[in-house]
């Protein structure tokens, strides 16, 4: 039994976008999807009555983060990740490679795995793929991710090439260790940055190893929106079509969008809940930073376009006051908003490629969100 299947309901004529819907051990949900990242185990400020009540079925947690703190054998002891934190939807969890590089100094990367120090306490600390494997294991999540190197942007090409290497190298090693195939499933990670040639052989290395799902990482660290693009364009037909395909780290709405009229599946991103504890919201009409002043006596929702609870019950005056009183309510206020606001619109994603108009709905929300129509 395969713990993780995708079935391919049908492609937008308008564009090379995809309606699926992929199945695992804790539900199956639609895809085009937005899965909320909950780094430590929660969705930051969020419960999981709050998920479920905005239709999240995917979150995402973190093998780094959790093995830091609280460490996975006391995740492994409450029963797993589920358990841990009260969530029966499903859990993807990311391997740590790119926490490793893009949180801690020190870093040493050999081919048996990455030596560095803790971000915390600055211990030194290593991770393998087999320890990545190990970490996941204990933690239950039904997707994993092999652990990988997620170059910096821009990189070398012969760099590169030695990365993906070795990235392809250690994603066979995650796969002799991940010792629990039947009810968890683990996702390769294309690597290869904005090289074409790099690419195909890193999809090529991975779709020999059939793994059940296909990440692109080595994204949105930084390039400009066209390479990502570009690089999305001549990546995803390498991948297997009956399979899901997952752009690590992609969260804005005209990403989201971009992403998905290039075949990608799934997508996950902290930024959603990060500028929400900052006080800037996502609206149908664009950004609003309900911080601002001019927003003190402003008694309208955030969005009169969202059907969410707090855009039901909730003022900008009121929700500007909680976040410049740094009340805690005023941050689940705006999180829960800012990630009602992407699961909607990758329902909109959805509906647009059942009726053969993703390119047109493109347009409209660009147009509306006040976003070039690069
Ligand atoms: N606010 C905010 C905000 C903060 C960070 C980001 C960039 C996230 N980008 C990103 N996450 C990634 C995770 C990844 N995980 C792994 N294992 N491999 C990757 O190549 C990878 C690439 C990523 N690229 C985007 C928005
Ligand atoms: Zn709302």
């Amino acid at each position: 039994m395969n713990p993780i299947t995708y079935e391919l309901i049908k492609t937008d004529k308008q564009t090379g976008a995809r309606l699926g819907r992929v199945h695992t051990p804790h539900g199956s949900f639609d895809t085009p999807t937005f899965m909320p990242v909950g780094t430590l185990a929660t969705v930051k400020t969020m419960s999981p009555e709050d998920l479920q009540s905005m239709q999240a079925n995917i979150i995402l947690s973190n093998t780094y983060h959790l093995w830091l703190r609280p460490g996975e054998d006391i995740i492994r002891e409450a029963g797993g990740l589920h358990k841990f934190m009260n969530w029966d939807g499903a859990i993807l969890t990311d391997s740590g490679g790119f926490q490793v590089f893009s949180l801690s100094d020190m870093r040493e990367i050999k081919e048996e795995g990455v030596h560095f120090r803790n971000h915390l306490n600055g211990e030194k600390l290593f991770l393998s793929p087999e320890k990545a494997m190990d970490i996941q294991n204990a933690l239950g999540s039904d997707i994993m991710m092999a652990f990988d190197e997620c170059p910096p942007y821009p990189a070398e090409y012969n760099y590169m090439k030695a990365s993906v290497e070795r990235t392809s190298r250690w994603a066979e090693r995650c796969l002799q260790a991940h010792n629990r195939p039947y009810d968890q499933g683990l996702f390769g990670i294309v690597q290869g940055g904005e090289y074409e040639a790099l690419r195909k052989q890193s999809a090529e290395d991975l779709v020999s190893l059939d793994f059940p799902g296909y990440a692109i990482g080595g994204l949105s660290v930084g390039e400009p929106k066209h390479i990502m693009n570009q690089v999305l364009e001549f990546t995803t037909p390498l991948l297997p079509s009956h399979k899901p395909r997952y752009l690590m780290g992609v969260g804005s709405p005209d990403a989201l969008i971009d992403g998905a009229i290039r075949g990608i599946d799934m997508f996950d991103c902290v930024l959603p809940t990060r500028i929400a504890r900052n006080g800037t919201c996502m609206t149908s009409n664009g950004r609003l930073v309900v911080r601002n002043a001019k927003y003190a006596r402003d008694f309208n929702p955030i969005d009169e376009n969202c059907s969410c609870h707090v855009c039901k019950n909730y003022s900008r005056a009121y929700i500007r006051h909680l976040i410049k009183c740094n009340e805690t309510f005023g941050f689940r206020l705006t999180t829960y908003h800012n990630l009602h606001f992407l699961l909607k619109l990758m329902e909109q994603v959805r509906t647009a490629i059942k009726e053969d108009r993703l390119g047109d709905f493109k347009e409209s929300f660009f147009e509306q969100y006040g976003l070039n129509k690069a």
